[in-house]
Parts: C-alpha cells; structure tokens; sequence
C-alpha cells in the first residue's frame, strides 16, 4: 500500500480552478521535491497533504484511508518563515512541540513524562546541531540556525510525512548546502517521507529521489482560472542520487 494515494483530486476556490485532475502515489521513504510557476498551486497541495484544506473532488488516501480533515502529528511541516516562539528557549520551543502532540488539552506533561520529553527534545536539538545553545532564544540565532530549530520542532514529534514549503529560500548558499546535508542525513535516519517545495530546480534535483513539475496545460488568456494545474513531469532521480554517492 502506498503512503500516499491521489486520484483525480481537483482543487478549486469558487470559479478559481487551482489543481486539475491529479493523480499519482507516494511510497513511504521516497523524498519528492516539487517545483512550478509561482501561483500554480503547490503551497495549496502541502497544505492538502497537512490537513489544512481539504481537496474539492477526487481521492486522497494516507496509509489507505481517507486524509485525516485536520493537522496531526503524523504530519510535520516547515515553512519558510520560521515558526518559532520568540518568548521560549530553543529547549522549550522543541518540548513545546511533544507537550501539544501528547497532551493536547493542558499542553503540559508532568513528572517522568517530562522528564522524558526533555531527553527526546536534547537528543533530537543535539541531532540538527543545536546542543550547545538549548538555553538561547531563537532572537540570538542565525537564520540557519533558527531553520534547525524549527525542523526539530517538527521532527520531534515523529512524523511518517515531512514537509517542507521552500524551507532554505530565504539562507545564504553556504548555509543551504550545509541544510541540504542535515535535511538528507534525517530523512535517512529517520525513515522520513519528504515532500518539498522549492523554486529552486537545483535543489529540486539534488535533494529528491523524485521531481514533481507542476504547471498548466491549459491556458485561456480570456478565463486565466478557469483551468488549474497538472504534474507534466514525474521524474525518477534515484539513480542520479546513486552516483552523487559515489
Ligand atoms: N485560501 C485561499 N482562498 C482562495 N484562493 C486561494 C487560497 N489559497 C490559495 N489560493 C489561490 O490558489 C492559487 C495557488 O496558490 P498557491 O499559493 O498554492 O501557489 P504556489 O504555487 O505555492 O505559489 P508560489 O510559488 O508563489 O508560492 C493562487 O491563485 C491563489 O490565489
């Protein structure tokens, strides 16, 4: 069965048609780096795969049954713009992030499961290379830094679906070549499903094991809404990523 199954999903707003007519599958384990023209509909997609809309028509399966209608912990996601807490240590905005997933009514663990917590937050901030700064704010971060913190954020709570929306657009290249290290050393270690959306094609092809392009097919310059975008390529980059390793 495959993580992720899509079958003819439309997405519209009113007479705006966004996603026309997709289907494909995603397996568990795969890493898929998603790129397209600016308003094409990808941010719309992640937010589908998140739980934060909900397709117009169509199929859309995780682990064969229909998407869950609200985020959850099994779905992980990192933006852009991070979404830190200023007020909160870099230890306490990754506690923060188990505390909600398993106490979602107090948000707050006590005793052993605290204490547990703490340990998990310290391995997995130690695991993206924040271990000596657990008592700083995300103000006295760089923004690379600060992009660490909020990808351990979301992979403390262990999600089988990670994604990210152009999470290294705004870092300078030395920084991003040092993200794409740690975000591929993760995704292995952790046996992450990615799904990530970059403008970047460079990434797209480095970092993926496969390449979603999204684009119209369609277009009436007289309705420009009235046709949405399609995948036009759905590229197999497993084999590239081999020689990379060699
Ligand atoms: N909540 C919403 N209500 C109405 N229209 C929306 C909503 N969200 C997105 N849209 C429309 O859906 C289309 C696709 O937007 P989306 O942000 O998904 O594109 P994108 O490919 O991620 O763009 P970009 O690369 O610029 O971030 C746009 O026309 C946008 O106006």
């Amino acid at each position: 069965m495959s993580l992720i199954e899509i079958k003819h999903l439309w997405k519209t707003y009113g007479a705006n048609v966004v996603l026309e007519n997709l289907s494909l599958s995603i397996e568990a384990g795969e890493f898929c780096t998603l790129v397209g023209p600016s308003g094409c509909g990808k941010s719309t997609f992640l937010r589908m795969l998140l739980g934060e809309e909900s397709p117009s028509k169509g199929v859309f399966l995780f682990e064969g049954k229909p998407f869950p209608k609200e985020p959850s912990v099994e779905r992980g996601i990192v933006f852009q713009r991070y979404s830190l807490f200023s007020h909160l240590t870099v230890l306490d905005n990754v506690m923060l992030g188990i505390e909600l997933g398993e106490s979602r009514f107090l948000g707050k663990l006590f005793g052993s499961a605290q204490k547990r917590a703490k340990e998990e937050a310290i391995a997995m901030l130690e695991a993206v290379g924040l271990g000596d700064v657990l008592h700083h704010y995300p103000s006295a971060l760089s923004g690379g830094m600060q992009q660490r913190l909020s990808i351990a954020q979301s992979l403390v709570k262990k999600p089988k679906l990670l994604l990210l929306d152009e999470p290294f657009g705004a870092l300078d290249p030395g920084i991003r070549a040092d993200m794409h290290a740690l975000i591929l050393d993760l995704w292995k270690k952790n046996n992450l499903t990615v799904v990530m959306v970059t403008h970047d094609l460079h990434e797209g092809f480095y970092l993926g094991t496969r390449l979603l392009v999204f684009d119209k097919v369609r277009n009436d310059p007289q309705a420009p809404n009235a046709f949405g975008a399609k995948i036009t390529y759905d590229i197999p980059l497993i084999r590239e990523k081999v020689k990379d390793e060699e």
